[in-house]
């Protein structure tokens, strides 16, 4: 089994890219939902989120909430050093979990997308490093666009991230998402054959 990290900062695109990889039969493992649900309601993770930052941080039902914590945590590096010392071990543990069960159902491709994979040096982990490489401006711009946040807020984020040179030079393969969504699906479709050479 071929094990592909999948990376890039925040609206990059690793979304796009692993939703079309999973399309051509890629087993594809999502950090970003995990990390969601070890912090989901009645879960441990959720349990210590709440004993680091407070009530302010749980919504009215019970549940985390995201738009509160994430305005803690990106204005203030330890607090945010906090959050990741609770919540990666987590989705470390987990992805480990389900990677091995892709192995175990005979997956030829896995893909792990994970925004932190170079800041965390997760780079061993994989036979091929992945990195979606797009514009910082063009990532505030659709980010700020297509979801509910600020641009000040998707700035932040990626000031909480690797810069770029550092995550290219991490890359076994650079998926350039400048253009269009057309040329993304057809540099994704490039990518795959590429992956299952490798995967031979
Ligand atoms: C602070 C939280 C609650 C904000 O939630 P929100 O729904 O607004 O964002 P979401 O989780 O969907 O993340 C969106 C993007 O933000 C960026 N981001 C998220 N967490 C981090 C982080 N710890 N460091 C740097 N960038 C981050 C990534 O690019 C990610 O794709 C949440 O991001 C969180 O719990 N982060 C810590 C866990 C983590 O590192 N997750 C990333 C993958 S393991
Ligand atoms: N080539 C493109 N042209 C225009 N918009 C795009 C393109 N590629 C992606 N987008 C849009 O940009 C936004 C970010 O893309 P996507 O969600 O795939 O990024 P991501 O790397 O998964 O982000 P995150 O780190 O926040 O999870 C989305 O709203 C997506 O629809």
């Amino acid at each position: 089994m071929l094990k592909v990290g999948l990376t890039g900062g925040i609206g990059s695109g690793k979304s796009a890219v692993s939703s079309a990889l999973s399309s051509y039969g890629a087993v594809v493992i999502d950090a970003d939902a995990i990390a969601r649900e070890v912090v989901a309601p009645g879960t441990p993770g959720l349990a210590e989120v709440v004993s680091e930052f407070g009530d302010r941080v749980l919504a009215a039902d019970g549940s985390l909430d995201r738009p509160a914590l994430g305005a803690i945590v990106f204005a203030d590096e330890a607090r945010l050093a906090s959050l990741n010392a609770i919540v990666h071990p987590r989705v470390a543990e987990r992805s480990g979990q389900l990677m091995a069960e892709a192995e175990a159902s005979g997956a030829r491709v896995v893909v792990y997308d994970v925004p932190l994979l170079v800041e965390n040096g997760l780079e061993s982990l994989y036979d091929v490093v992945v990195v979606v490489d797009t514009p910082d401006d063009l990532r505030v711009e659709r980010v700020s666009r297509d979801r509910d946040m600020p641009a000040e807020q998707v700035r932040a984020r990626i000031a909480a991230q690797a810069d770029r040179s550092t995550r290219l030079a991490a890359a076994d393969l650079v998926v350039d998402n400048s253009g269009s969504r057309e040329e993304l699906a057809s540099r994704v479709a490039e990518l795959w054959r590429e992956l299952l050479e490798r995967a031979d």
